[in-house]
């Protein structure tokens, strides 16, 4: 056999050049396991904001505050008052209609020119904590095409920016506690050394110490390297870093790459302490690392994110409601496809593995919910994050009998037989044949009921009048419509089924059945209870299933060998 040969992609790949990897030989993050939450950092207010066609207006920015607030995030960029009257008047708003709780820190970020640094320490008089974040570019490329300055000259920028965010903040500090965070802005693309140099000087200003922390934030201002590289990155600076005691390493990853969550949790593990990024992955291009997956992939490893996800279509609403921005059916954790199975091997695993989980509780007495989560292709129990199981499962013409079976099963109590099962998936991949697309648990109630409960013809159960043991036999006499007409019908057999079928077989229609299989089960539990009943016959050379629901049992099974003696052909 020949292996096809693919071809060039016919793409200028070549003008393109591979990251080099990080001199680190002894590298100690790749063993470690992540066992507590960083601190966050929500900048869904500014750099979420700064990306979306349509800035929040005042009143979507509040909400999404008040949202950040609910879930428990306890830092967050409220804007960059400097940039407009828009973001300055949002802190104002904040500050003056006392918005910001106490143990909530807010922050503000601004260039490192003093204009800007000025309007921005304005924008803050009143609060009793807040952080200012001052950033300047230090890449080669930005060195050269931005500023068109020599390294010193860039230190200088971060140096004499943060000199100046000193001077102004001087009148504030009789009533606010002022933080301060700084970014060397595209620091995955500059020299590690260079980074760490500007980051030492800019610290030599602030002077951190016990009480008075720094944060170094350390920027993937564009993605440009595989995920183990940052972690690298992260791991040199971390070990070189004099101070590193109060000193905050603060990550900032964007998805250029579409790996920025396995980059922030790899530079977890090399030793960062705070995360920023954005609920979703909004921000620049394609947007900051999201917050949700980050937070809810320590969650699903046992370890708590500090931040409360437990209704994520709240959150999820409102998030596209202030951004205006859907997110994707499929985003983890939150998609509306997230937790839903239409493959047939999948529907059959997860019903199998919901039922293990109860077979569990109750036998340990325990409610579901109490019980270790593991269950086939559903990372996490949906229930955690508000949804619920019955979206779990949709039938498409993939789905198999186990995803039927599931919804008659979750909507309408009705555990079908295995046997019975594979036939009415068959009945039901006959109608997505010819009519594609999804069939809703309506559209499966519906198509059931018309198959097995609703036929009338040729044979219609009226009354069982009696049903007694008559010696070693069961006696019965029943009511029955047969073509639309009322004859009484007597048998005797062993049980009511075998009296009832040896009595329809004497009818002239030549109906010719046989009991093959049968079961039952109770419906509800009550005085008004409802049993189901599920008998397989051979109806001449046809083999057919047929249902019975009523509240007698006897009664449910002779509904049951009608219904199959009505489906045939
Ligand atoms: C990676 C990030 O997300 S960084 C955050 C980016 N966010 C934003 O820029 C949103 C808000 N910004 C704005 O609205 C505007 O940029 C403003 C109002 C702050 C400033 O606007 P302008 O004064 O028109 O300047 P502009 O934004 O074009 O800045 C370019 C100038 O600032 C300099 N500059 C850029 N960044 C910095 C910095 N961090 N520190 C100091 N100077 C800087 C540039 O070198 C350039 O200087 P030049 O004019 O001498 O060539
Ligand atoms: C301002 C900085 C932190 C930034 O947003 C980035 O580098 O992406
Ligand atoms: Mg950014």
């Amino acid at each position: 056999m020949t292996i096809p040969q693919q071809q060039t992609g016919g793409m200028p790949h070549e003008r393109y050049r591979a990251f080099p990897p990080i001199d680190l030989p002894d590298r100690t993050w790749p063993s470690k396991v992540i066992t507590e939450a960083p601190r966050w950092l929500s900048t869904d207010l500014r750099d979420g904001n700064q990306a979306l066609i349509d800035p929040m207006s005042p009143a979507r920015k509040m909400k999404m505050f008040e949202l950040l607030v609910k879930m428990g995030y306890k830092e967050i960029e409220v804007g960059f008052p400097a940039a407009s009257e828009t973001d300055f008047s949002f802190v104002r708003q904040l500050i003056e209609g006392d918005h910001v709780p106490d143990d909530v820190t807010i922050s503000v970020l601004t260039q490192a020119r003093e204009d800007l640094i000025e309007r921005s320490v304005q924008s803050l008089v009143g609060v009793p904590r807040a952080n200012i974040h001052l950033y300047n570019a230090v890449a080669p490329l930005f060195r050269r095409v931005v500023f068109r300055a020599s390294k010193d000259e860039i230190k200088d920028i971060a140096v004499r920016g943060t000199q100046l965010v000193m001077k102004h903040v001087e009148n504030l500090l009789d009533t606010t506690v002022i933080g301060y965070e700084y970014s060397p802005e595209i620091f995955t693309s500059t020299e590690l050394p260079f980074s760490l140099e500007v980051c030492e000087a800019v610290s030599d200003v602030w002077q951190p110490e016990d009480g008075r922390e720094i944060i170094l934030n350390l920027p993937a201002t564009v993605e440009s390297a595989t995920p183990n590289v940052y972690a690298d990155q992260i791991e040199w600076f971390s070990r070189q870093l004099t101070r590193r005691e109060n000193t905050v390493i603060s990550l900032h990853p964007h998805n250029d790459r579409g790996t920025a969550v396995a980059a922030t949790e790899l530079a977890m593990m090399a030793g960062a302490d705070r995360v920023e990024g954005c609920l979703f992955g909004h921000g620049e291009r394609t947007g900051n690392v999201c917050l949700v997956t980050l937070g809810m992939n320590l969650f699903s490893q046992g370890v708590d994110p500090m931040i409360n996800f437990g209704d994520i279509d709240e959150i999820r609403r409102t998030v596209e409601y202030c951004t205006q921005l859907p997110v994707h059916p499929r985003h983890p954790y939150a998609g509306d496809l997230v937790y839903t199975a239409f493959s047939g091997s999948h529907q059959d695993a997860i019903k199998k593995g919901l039922e293990d989980l109860e077979r569990q509780a109750a036998e340990q007495g325990i409610p579901v919910g109490q019980i270790a989560w593991e269950a086939p292709y559903l990372p996490i129990d949906p229930k955690d994050v508000g949804r619920t199981y019955e979206a779990v499962i949709r039938v498409n013409s993939q789905s198999g009998k186990g995803g039927v079976a599931y919804v008659l099963k979750a909507e309408h109590k009705l555990d079908l037989p295995r046997r019975a099962q594979i036939e009415f998936s068959r009945v039901i991949q006959q109608h997505t044949d010819a009519e594609g697309g999804e069939v809703t648990p309506a559209d499966i109630w519906s198509i059931f009921r018309g198959e097995y409960l609703d036929r009338e013809t040729p044979l219609k159960l009226n009354s069982v009048h009696t049903s007694s043991a008559a010696g070693e036999k069961d006696a019965l006499t029943v009511n029955v419509y047969v073509d639309g007409e009322i004859r009484t019908l007597e048998g005797t057999g062993n049980g009511p089924i075998a009296a009832f079928v040896s009595a329809i077989n004497e009818l002239p229609n030549d109906f010719d059945v046989r009991v093959l299989d049968y079961a039952e089960h109770a419906l509800s539990s009550g005085g008004d209870a409802l049993a189901a009943a599920y008998v397989e016959c051979a109806v001449g050379d046809e083999i057919l299933w047929g249902v019975g629901v009523d509240a007698n049992i006897v009664t449910a099974s002779l509904k049951a060998v009608i219904s199959a003696v009505n489906r045939r052909a």
